[in-house]
């Protein structure tokens, strides 16, 4: 931050000289009668961009709603950006309104590292269109269900791991990574060391380190400085972009090309891929983007969300004991085994559970920006065309017109239909046509994980030398992903401690014999 405070603070020195009549003549401050949306006072010539690449920005706007209101106005050297503060903002602009469906092009991960090829980065037009009908079919709830058996085996193997080195639970819940795969290329993933685990793994660690407030290069804010040749002092970027351009390539190509071999040889396991291909109307390069879209947009959502998870049980023995009672219910009512699927219409509590989970650390504060491509009025001010828009859904997770006691992790907020709280479903997983792709698959994934360890394991706190609890330290993520709680983002590598113990002997050994039974 200090590294980026100082360049800001040199460049801005540099530019007021140099551009302060440009920008004074070019400055747009009100259209069609109406004023911008309120917002933080600009610095001179960078004006907000201190603001924009501030640490957990999210905090920040929540904290500013109270002064400038559910909607919001910030800007950069000539980039507008809107944050969208209340439920009903939201819903209004991003739900049926196509000219908010676009998103906005970051010039290091989209451009210049290859990142604007997937599904979730691209622009609002044929290229997205084609991906999301090819997704359509193969992220339907019934669809999904399909895979249940897999889905199944994967979280029994996951059970296993948990049973003998609890230590490496954070390791263990990265098991999110191998259903996805599994689902999108029906490859198995022989552990966390695995390439397919391991090359996205590495990918994604970079961009975050890239792409984190206080790291991206200046070129972000001044497009012009992308044209300045590699050797030049301080472009170290491009080159560097380069590469990592080149990981990315292999991260999509290695097992696509994978699968299209072992469809040739008439081993391939049916899978998203294969599907694709074998319809034969699609462009090679669109199936490619696209499938590789799965990894990138749901390992580490799922990953931070079932994180969350952990935390919410260590902190709040109460709702965990509730939710256990309530499997061992249904397990009972069905004489033995393990909770499935089938289980779920049964499970009214766990259903509250997740929900709170979704709201309570949301998994993507600021959801995935938004540009609006046209220019827009609403609630009063002026919009213009060009616009990031920030759905901030951190504010909304706090938000005391919806939320009791929001900082409280509490299920039962959603148990009563009568007085149910908004349910987080209807936004966590963003909005209209940009909605989540793969809502369903995430939604499965992280019910069979949340029934499956809180039916053998119990977790607590963090035992001292003395085999005593103590407070975990908590420190949540800064990255876009918000309880980013898994790479090496400053100051994040520890995330939290706490014990998993098997609740008792017959559980420890229905997880081996199911594991067994279950395995690969
Ligand atoms: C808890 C887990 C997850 C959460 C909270 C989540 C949330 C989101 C959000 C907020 C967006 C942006 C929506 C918008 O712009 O309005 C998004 C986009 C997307 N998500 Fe997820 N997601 C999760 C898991 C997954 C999984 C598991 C997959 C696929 C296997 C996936 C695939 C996608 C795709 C492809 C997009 C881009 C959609 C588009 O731009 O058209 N997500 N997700």
């Amino acid at each position: 931050m200090a590294e980026l405070s100082g360049s800001l603070a040199f460049l801005s020195a540099i530019l007021s000289i140099l551009l302060a009549p440009l920008y004074y003549l070019c400055k747009p401050v009100k259209s069609r009668g109406l004023p911008l949306p309120p917002g933080p006072r600009p610095d001179f010539i960078i004006g907000n961009a201190r603001h924009l690449a501030a640490k957990s920005p999210w905090l920040q706007y929540t904290a500013w709603k109270e002064k400038y209101g559910n909607i919001m106005h910030l800007e950069a050297l000539g980039t507008h950006v809107i944050v969208l503060n209340s439920y009903k903002a939201m819903h209004d602009l991003l739900n049926s309104k196509p000219i908010y469906a676009d998103r906005h092009t970051s010039m290091m991960a989209d451009t210049l590292m290859g990142w604007g090829r997937f599904t979730t980065a691209a622009h609002y037009g044929e290229t997205w269109k084609k991906h999301r009908k090819m997704m359509r079919p193969a992220f339907h709830k019934d669809a999904i269900l399909a895979h249940s058996a897999t889905l199944e085996k994967i979280a029994r193997a996951c059970l296993l791991e948990l049973l003998h080195s609890p230590g490496g639970l954070r390791e263990h819940l990265r098991y999110t990574g191998r259903p996805i795969v599994m689902f999108t290329y029906g490859l198995k993933v022989d552990g966390p060391k695995d390439p397919l685990i391991a090359v996205p793994e590495k990918a994604f660690a970079t961009v975050i380190k890239v792409a984190m407030p206080g790291k991206v290069p200046l070129a972000e804010y001044l497009p012009f400085l992308r044209h300045i040749p590699s050797w030049f002092p301080g472009a170290g970027f491009k080159g560097n972009a380069k590469i990592w351009r080149k990981e990315l390539d292999d991260m999509v190509e290695v097992p696509f090309s994978h699968v299209k071999a072992n469809m040739a040889t008439g081993v391939a396991i049916p899978s998203f891929t294969s599907k694709c291909l074998e319809e034969s109307m699609h462009d090679g390069n669109d199936i490619m983007w696209n499938t590789g879209t799965m990894y990138m947009a749901g390992a580490d959502t799922t990953h931070a969300i079932l994180t969350s998870f952990i935390l919410a049980m260590v902190l709040h023995p109460d709702v965990q004991k509730k939710a256990q009672a309530e499997i061992d219910g249904v397990i009972a009512a069905k004489g033995k085994g393990l909770p499935n699927f089938e289980d779920r219409g049964n499970l009214p509590y766990i259903e509250c559970l997740l929900k709170d989970l979704q709201r309570w650390l949301p998994v993507l504060p600021l959801s995935v920006p938004r540009r609006l491509t046209e220019d827009d009025c609403y609630g009063g001010y002026f919009l213009p065309a060009g616009s990031i828009i920030f759905s901030n859904h951190w504010a909304l997770s706090r938000d005391e017109a919806h939320y009791k006691d929001p900082e409280r992790f509490w299920p039962e907020r959603f148990e009563n239909p009568e007085t149910a709280e908004l349910d987080p479903y209807k936004y966590a997983f963003g909005w209209g046509r940009r909605a989540c792709a793969g809502m369903n698959f995430a939604d499965a994934m992280l019910y069979l994980a949340v029934v499956s360890i809180l039916a053998m394991f119990d977790i607590s706190k963090p035992l001292d030398e003395h085999g005593n609890e103590t407070e975990p330290e908590v420190v949540l993520g800064t990255g876009i992903v918000s309880a980013g709680l898994t790479y090496g983002i400053p100051g994040r590598t520890e995330g939290f401690k706490c014990t998993i113990r098997p609740r008792s002997d017959d559980a420890a050994k229905l997880i081996g014999a199911a594991s067994e039974k279950m395995s690969w």
